[in-house]
């Protein structure tokens, strides 16, 4: 269906299958990332937006620095994301050349402009994938708190522009399909946000060790405890709590929210639940993995 010009969201740019962020991305520079080059020790975070990532940033950052949260909070950085950036924002790709080793980043692209080398095995990706209904409630209360978003009219309204794909990024499915697709080609850990919030001391171990890092016991308790959703609140730099007011409108709502699974079961009608489960069964019918929100599952 085409969308007439009122109904399109004004802030974004398609750009070859996926929504930019007019004024937060060039698209002109995102196709360069392409030709960045690779090292064996870059770490690339894969995320849909609202999946998790300043979570799995706050995991990286201490696991780097031995579980010890004072190494990563003294630090004058007004996010995670300052520390472990989004390959895509403007100006960051430069930056990215000459950094030292260990480059770790953030991306919510699709799997298309990202560098080859990645499929040869060349650095190492982290895919981290949520139930896509409790994306799209994140995912709704976060465009009232990102300035750079267009506030959505009302949940229906911002349901039905996640439904089409009209949102940063691409449709949820596609997203999770192709990264999935190539996930033998790369060194690729692909791991679910439930299943960190079920059991985070095991996720952590799971990616402490697909990093090849060497932690002790004690270390490894500390990055847990550092990382879990209520302790990651009192840390500003861990809660986009320091992010400016032009960037984020503080009064709106925190940016960490609720941190639950199913927060969906309080926003979705009965219509919409079986509206999103049909499309949900058609998309993912040939999907090689069962999530643990399958239908017939709880959350
Ligand atoms: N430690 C921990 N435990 C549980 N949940 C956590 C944690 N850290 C972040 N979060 C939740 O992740 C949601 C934000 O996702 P992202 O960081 O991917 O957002 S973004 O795409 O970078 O804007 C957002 O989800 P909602 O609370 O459902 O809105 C955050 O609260």
């Amino acid at each position: 269906m085409e969308l007439n010009d009122a109904e399109k969201n004004p802030t974004l740019v398609p750009h070859r299958g996926f929504n930019l962020i007019s004024g937060t991305h060039d698209p002109d520079d995102v196709d360069q990332i392409y030709n960045l080059e690779i090292r064996d020790s870059d770490v690339f975070v894969v995320t849909y937006p609202k999946s998790g990532t300043i979570w799995m940033q706050q995991i990286l950052l201490l696991l780097e620095a031995k579980g010890d949260v004072s190494a990563i909070n003294h630090l004058n950085n007004h996010s995670n994301g300052d520390l472990i950036p989004w390959i895509e924002l403007n100006g960051n790709r430069q930056a990215f050349i000459t950094a030292p080793s260990p480059r770790l980043r953030v991306t919510h692209l699709q799997h298309q402009f990202l560098p080859p080398a990645l499929s040869q095995k060349k650095g190492k990706v982290i895919y981290v994938a949520r139930n896509p209904k409790d994306v799209l409630v994140s995912y709704f209360h976060f465009h009232k708190l990102a300035n750079m978003l267009e506030t959505p009219k009302d949940f229906d309204d911002f349901f039905e522009k996640f439904m089409r794909g009209d949102v940063f990024g691409c449709s949820w499915f596609e997203h999770i399909k192709t990264w999935y697709s190539h996930k033998d080609d790369m060194n690729m850990l692909f791991i679910t946000y439930e299943e960190m919030i079920q059991d985070l001391h095991s996720a952590v171990e799971k990616i402490s060790s697909f990093l090849g890092k060497e932690l002790t016991d004690e270390q490894l308790a500390s990055v847990v405890k550092h990382s879990t959703f209520n302790n990651m609140r009192k840390i500003p730099q861990a809660s986009y709590e320091k992010v400016p007011d032009d960037l984020l409108s503080h009064q709106n709502g925190r940016f960490m929210r609720k941190g639950i699974i199913g927060d969906w079961r309080n926003h979705f009608t009965q219509a919409q639940n079986e509206r999103f489960d049909q499309v949900f069964l058609r998309e993912m019918e040939d999907f090689p993995l069962t999530f643990t929100w399958d239908m017939g599952h709880t959350d």
